[in-house]
């Protein structure tokens, strides 16, 4: 594709005069080395807004050491998330971000290798295994609340993060069956300093640095992985773990040792902190509308201790509460991507190297596509309203295109598995003025691990 063109499949209308990015405001350059990141890390929402007014849906960003542009708004999203010229990669931008922890996840292949390693993992997420999955999570979810201590001013985060990384040992690991509890903290801390990694300044392998903790975070989780792949190999399970060890693309292709440790860590991460903040933000929202907690908890009385797939899926109130929650707060508020070839979103010029900021979290609070966008309404998404097909890529926690999440049925399963158990064994308050303090370092979390008044029913 040349740069006088439209890009086939781009969002420009054809002809359009294709424009350089406007320059960067003195105001916006932000600190020398660190350009905006401490501004996103500060106030994210507050970044994208004050971008979009003064530069559009395809602005000028500063970031360490990288031309930059930021994409706001559901056209300029989608744009590049459909990715229809392959002008925009993966690997190269989101290895930036999160450093070689995460190396060769299969967020972070592209094009051809992509879609090879996608298509025998998606024989693991079919709905059959699926249902397997959702029956084999009850026991882990069961015990782990059991062992919580409700009180005024529980915090709930550390505590959710705890109970899904028994749930994933479990499901991913067919339970982690020669490790102690104290290992298993290990393996959560490991996870932690991974994820934590991509805040990171100092950008190698460096004690008490955040690099430095991702670094041995992953020798640990490789280590243990390792451990139990043999096992897993020779007494295949239920478990993802088995499945990734087993499963075939429909050429026949199986995964190697090290594609299934590289994938299992990957999706690991993907899994825990995304469903963890889930589940916290709809613990806020449903201590602070009590008429919604009760309506869930209804659905959940409805339907057996331990429901099935099917049954979950009867949930409609959580589901409805789970896309609000994803719509105000998405576990990942924006994805990253890299030029390889020059190119252009909306009639703007995107030279190649260019790093792409793609900003999802701002398309879900835009009045021209929510009614009262700050609000929680859940009913917002009921039959009747549907707001979120105001604009196709109106509401994308999940993203789209060829790296649309590959877990967003396992996660539903997974956070309507706990919300069951949680309605049925609790009942919460959140005072109604709290607003959680994130920390968008990297994924974001709420920094004082967001307080509940918990009570057990
Ligand atoms: C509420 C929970 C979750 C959210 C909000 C979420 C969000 C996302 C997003 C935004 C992407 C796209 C990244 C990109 O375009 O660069 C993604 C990719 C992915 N997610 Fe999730 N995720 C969640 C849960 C899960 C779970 C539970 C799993 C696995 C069990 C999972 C596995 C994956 C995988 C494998 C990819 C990479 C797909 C690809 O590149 O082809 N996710 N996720």
């Amino acid at each position: 594709m040349t740069t006088s063109e439209t890009a086939p499949g781009s969002a420009s209308a054809p002809g359009t005069a294709l424009r350089d990015l406007p320059p960067v405001r003195r105001e916006d350059r932000g600190l020398p080395v660190l350009g905006r990141m401490l501004d996103y890390a500060r106030d994210p929402v507050g970044l994208f807004a004050s971008q979009w007014e003064h530069y559009g849906p395809v602005s000028p960003l500063r970031l360490p050491g990288r031309r930059a542009v930021m994409l706001l708004g559901p056209d300029a999203c989608g744009a590049a998330l459909q990715n229809r010229d392959k002008a925009f990669a993966n690997g190269p931008a989101w290895t930036e971000l999160v450093g070689p922890f995460f190396r060769r996840g299969l967020m972070l292949l592209d094009f051809e290798e992509h879609h090879a390693h996608r298509r025998i993992m998606q024989e693991a997420f079919t709905r059959s295994r699926l249902e397997g999955y959702a029956a084999g999570m009850h026991p882990a979810i069961e015990s782990g609340l059991a062992a919580w201590e409700p009180a005024p001013g529980f915090r709930v985060y550390r505590a959710l993060k705890d109970l899904t990384l028994d749930v994933a040992a479990d499901i991913f690991m067919g339970g982690a069956e020669d490790s102690t509890p104290r290992e298993m903290r290990r393996v959560n801390r490991a996870f932690i300093a991974c994820v934590q990694s991509a805040g990171g300044v100092v950008r190698a392998d460096v004690p008490l640095t955040r690099w430095g903790r991702g670094f041995r975070g992953r020798r640990l989780l490789e280590d243990f992985l390792r451990h139990y792949l043999p096992a897993r190999r020779a007494h295949p399970g239920d478990d993802l773990f088995s499945q990734l060890c087993a499963v075939e693309g429909d050429d026949g292709r199986r995964f190697g040792d090290d594609d299934v440790v590289n994938h299992m860590i990957f999706l690991m991460m993907a899994a825990h902190d995304t469903s963890t903040t889930t589940l916290t933000t709809m613990m806020c929202h449903l201590g602070q509308h009590p008429e919604w907690q009760q309506r869930c908890r209804e659905e959940a009385l409805a339907l057996g201790p331990r429901p099935g797939l099917d049954e979950l899926d009867t949930m409609t109130s959580v589901d409805l509460v789970m896309r609000e929650s994803l719509r105000l707060q998405p576990p990942v508020p924006v994805v990253v991507r890299r030029a390889v070839k020059d190119t252009e979103v909306l009639g703007r010029r995107i030279p190649a190297g260019t790093a792409v900021v793609v900003a999802v979290q701002f398309s879900h609070l835009m009045p021209e596509h929510w009614t009262e966008p700050e609000r929680f309404d859940p009913e917002r998404f009921s039959d009747e309203r549907r707001e979120d097909r105001s604009h196709r890529h109106a509401w994308e926690p999940f993203g789209a295109g060829v790296h649309k999440c590959l877990g967003m049925f396992f996660a539903g399963a997974e956070v309507k598995a706990v919300m069951h158990h949680l309605l049925r064994g609790f009942s919460w308050s959140v005072p109604e003025d709290y607003v959680p303090r994130m920390n968008n370092h990297s994924l974001p979390f709420p920094a004082d691990g967001q307080p509940v008044d918990l009570v057990r029913r």
